[in-house]
């Protein structure tokens, strides 16, 4: 089975990419960003041991976790980070598998949406690397904007990542978003259909 890796920088245009891939060939995609989310909902084991980690300040009103606020605290703070990776990568992983076995068989291909696919020592699960990479200024104005982040906030969120030329060093495709969406997507079409 052909298993897709797709990452990149953050809001460099993965979600763009795997919605087209999906929309576009059909092809299933597992979403790593919605398997953590789901890892910490509410009812979830590790919602009480963030809280305990991090204190009652990061559960909101209704008794689920306040992801910006945690977000400023662990985009800030490297070795909280890794603590609360380390609680959530193994579960996203293990969900990772469930997916991939659950589509043996069934399709010929997959796309795994992983951004932290290198960081996080994930790539013995795909076949192929597909790296989304942008400007830096054009990232920087599109996590701005789409999370409403300072620039610090946002700077901070870039710099807990890979720097995207280390990313696409080792990328199989990179799909460069810098222009218009149709051109992203004559990209994608051109990687889908050549490799
Ligand atoms: C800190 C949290 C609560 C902030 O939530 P928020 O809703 O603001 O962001 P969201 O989860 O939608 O992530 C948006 C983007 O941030 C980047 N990002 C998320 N986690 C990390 C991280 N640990 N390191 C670097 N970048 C990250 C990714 O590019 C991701 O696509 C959340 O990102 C989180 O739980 N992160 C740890 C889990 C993780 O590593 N997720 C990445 C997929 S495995
Ligand atoms: N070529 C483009 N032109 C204009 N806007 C774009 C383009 N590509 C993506 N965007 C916008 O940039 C933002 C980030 O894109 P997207 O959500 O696909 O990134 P992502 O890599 O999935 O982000 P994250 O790492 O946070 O999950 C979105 O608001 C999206 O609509």
């Amino acid at each position: 089975m052909r298993i897709i890796g797709l990452t990149g920088g953050i809001a460099t245009g993965k979600t763009t990419v795997s919605d087209y891939l999906a929309e576009r060939y059909g092809l299933p995609v597992l979403d790593a960003d919605q398997l953590a989310r789901s890892a910490v909902e509410l009812g979830s084991p590790l919602l009480p041991a963030i809280a305990q980690r991090f204190g009652a300040d990061v559960i909101g009103a209704d008794g689920s976790l306040d992801r910006p606020r945690l977000g400023e605290i662990v985009f800030q703070q490297p070795a909280e980070r890794q603590w609360l990776e380390a609680q959530i990568h193994p579960i996203v992983r293990a969900h990772l598998l469930a997916g991939i076995a659950a589509h043996q068989g069934r399709s010929n291909s997959i796309v795994l949406a992983i951004p932290l696919l290198l960081e996080a020592q994930m790539t013995d699960l795909v076949t192929e690397i597909w790296v989304v990479s942008c400007e830096p200024a054009q990232q920087l104005h599109r996590l701005m904007a789409r999370n409403h982040l300072t620039v610090d906030q946002a700077q901070a969120r870039i710099n807990s990542q890979w720097p995207l030329a280390q990313k696409m060093a080792r990328a199989d495709v990179v799909l460069h978003n810098k222009g218009t969406l149709p051109e992203l997507f004559q990209q994608v079409d051109h990687a889908w259909e050549s490799c």
